[in-house]
């Protein structure tokens, strides 16, 4: 397995381009399932996930045509992907391809609005958290679906095709939102989606469907109303900026004592987050390109946070605040409350000399003015760039294994860092 060697201390300056963001991205590749036309996206980030979901796709039967905007290293980068479900065959997504990647169970709501019947391996338990289905399946439940979990599999059919209905959502979730609106798109008559998530991924791929013919108003809100249409026709569409990944960089500047031009990052999008840097200390401009970021004066400030659902604070953020704060002056409560296992990346910030206390879902930070660089171990995809930022910003060398969890989401991560002055290098397995 690859693994990633920093040697810390040197402040990142320069310029970041924000790439395309994967969690955009997914739900709408998976947008191709719902027409026989193609559905052009643009600004694709390259990342691992973005190839299983592919891979999976292709498996189902829609054609996929890559073109690259630019070329590094033989590989394209601000792809457009063209993708055709003009002769999709089949409608089961096998658990090899699922377990690979969550995401994967949003072919479900499209293939089954389409073809009247899916079959999409259960995702299962992962490393944040159990993650549970129950809301994406008792929605399409309540639009119709007969839904059996066999050997596995998510085994749903809809013979007569899915009918409009209020569903009410008790939880907010991302991505029941996304398979649901999906669904209703291609459902007969009126759906309303009450406690529905305004995440701007949703609003994406909302933005998106109505571009594909769908009719959806609310679309922001948590009320979406969704008048079913019995065809979506092809469309092209930009996926919007990384907000996580511009985050990701805002903590990277103030853990380095950087200077850090996010080109493409968009304010709107990172209210809570802004403005919850700035209270630990950061000074963070809009400008014409994007957002920049460095310290205001002195060191950096603890300062407590709770994880929301939008426009609260992303958990997906958790782990690289809590790297930031292990650096801040006085102490921070970190407070998860979207998945009950996103801590795993505290053992190994301990590592690096971080002074963390967990009880349940709530971790007190006791900041120091320096970490220590440590051979230390990626478990989740957050949690790893939360080891990649600290290790950037601690006293001497870190080596951060298991890095393909890394790859699942941070286009060309070493090569935007060490652009910036970041040393850092990627050991491949041998
Ligand atoms: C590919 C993608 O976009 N992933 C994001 C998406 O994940 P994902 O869509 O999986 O996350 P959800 O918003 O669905 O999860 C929110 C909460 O709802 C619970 N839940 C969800 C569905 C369900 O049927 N039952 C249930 O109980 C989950 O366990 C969790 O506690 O949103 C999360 C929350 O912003 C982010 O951390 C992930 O990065
Ligand atoms: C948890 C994440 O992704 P996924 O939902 O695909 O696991 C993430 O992007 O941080």
């Amino acid at each position: 397995m690859d693994k990633i060697i920093i040697e810390g201390g040197q402040p990142l300056i320069g310029d970041i381009v924000v790439s395309g963001s994967k969690n955009a991205a997914l739900p709408l590749m998976t947008a191709s399932l719902l027409t026989e036309e193609t559905l052009s996206l643009s600004n694709l980030p390259q990342l691992a996930d973005i190839t299983t979901l592919a891979n999976l796709l292709e498996g189902l039967g829609v054609t996929l045509h890559m073109n690259g905007d630019a070329q590094e290293n033989g590989a394209l980068y601000g792809r457009t992907l063209d993708l055709c479900g003009g002769g999709v065959n089949d409608t089961c997504a096998p658990y090899d391809l699922v377990r690979k990647m969550r995401a994967s169970v949003l072919v479900l709501g499209p293939l089954l609005a389409r073809f009247g019947h899916a079959e999409v391996s259960l995702p299962g338990g992962c490393a944040i958290g159990t993650r549970p289905v129950d809301l994406h399946l008792s929605g399409l439940e309540a639009l119709g679906a007969q839904i059996d979990l066999e050997e596995g599999y998510i085994k749903a059919r809809a013979p007569k095709g899915l009918k409009g209905a209020e569903i009410v959502l008790p939880i907010i979730s991302v991505g029941a939102t996304e398979n649901l609106l999906m669904a209703a798109s291609l459902a007969e008559g009126q759906t309303r989606l009450i406690g529905a998530a305004s995440e701007p991924e949703v609003v994406d791929l909302a933005d998106c469907l109505v571009k594909m013919g769908a009719k959806i108003a609310g679309i922001g809100t948590s009320e979406l109303t969704i008048t079913g249409v019995s065809r979506l026709s092809g469309a092209a569409h930009r996926v919007i900026p990384d907000r996580i990944e511009a985050g990701t960089f805002l903590m990277a500047a103030g853990l380095t004592d950087g200077d850090l031009n996010l080109r493409g990052a968009r304010a709107d999008h990172l209210k809570s987050v802004i403005t919850l840097l700035e209270s630990a200390g950061l000074k963070i401009e809009a400008t014409n390109e994007g957002l920049r970021a460095r310290r205001a004066n002195g060191p950096l400030q603890g300062v407590d946070v709770m994880t929301e659902a939008y426009p609260g604070f992303p958990t997906d953020l958790q782990a690289q605040f809590m790297a930031l704060m292990a650096t801040a002056e006085g102490a921070s409560m970190v407070s998860e409350t979207i998945f009950e296992n996103r801590f795993m990346h505290v053992p190994e910030l301990m590592r690096m000399g971080a002074n963390i206390t967990v009880h349940g879902g709530t971790a007190l930070v006791r900041g120091r003015s320096r970490l220590k660089g440590a051979p230390v171990m990626a478990t989740d995809l957050r949690a790893s760039v939360s080891l990649v930022i600290a290790a950037l910003g601690a006293e001497g060398q870190s080596e951060v294994n298991r890095v393909y969890h890394l790859d699942r989401g941070y286009e060309r991560v070493e090569q935007k860092l060490a652009a910036c002055g970041a040393r850092i290098r990627r050991v491949p397995a041998e």
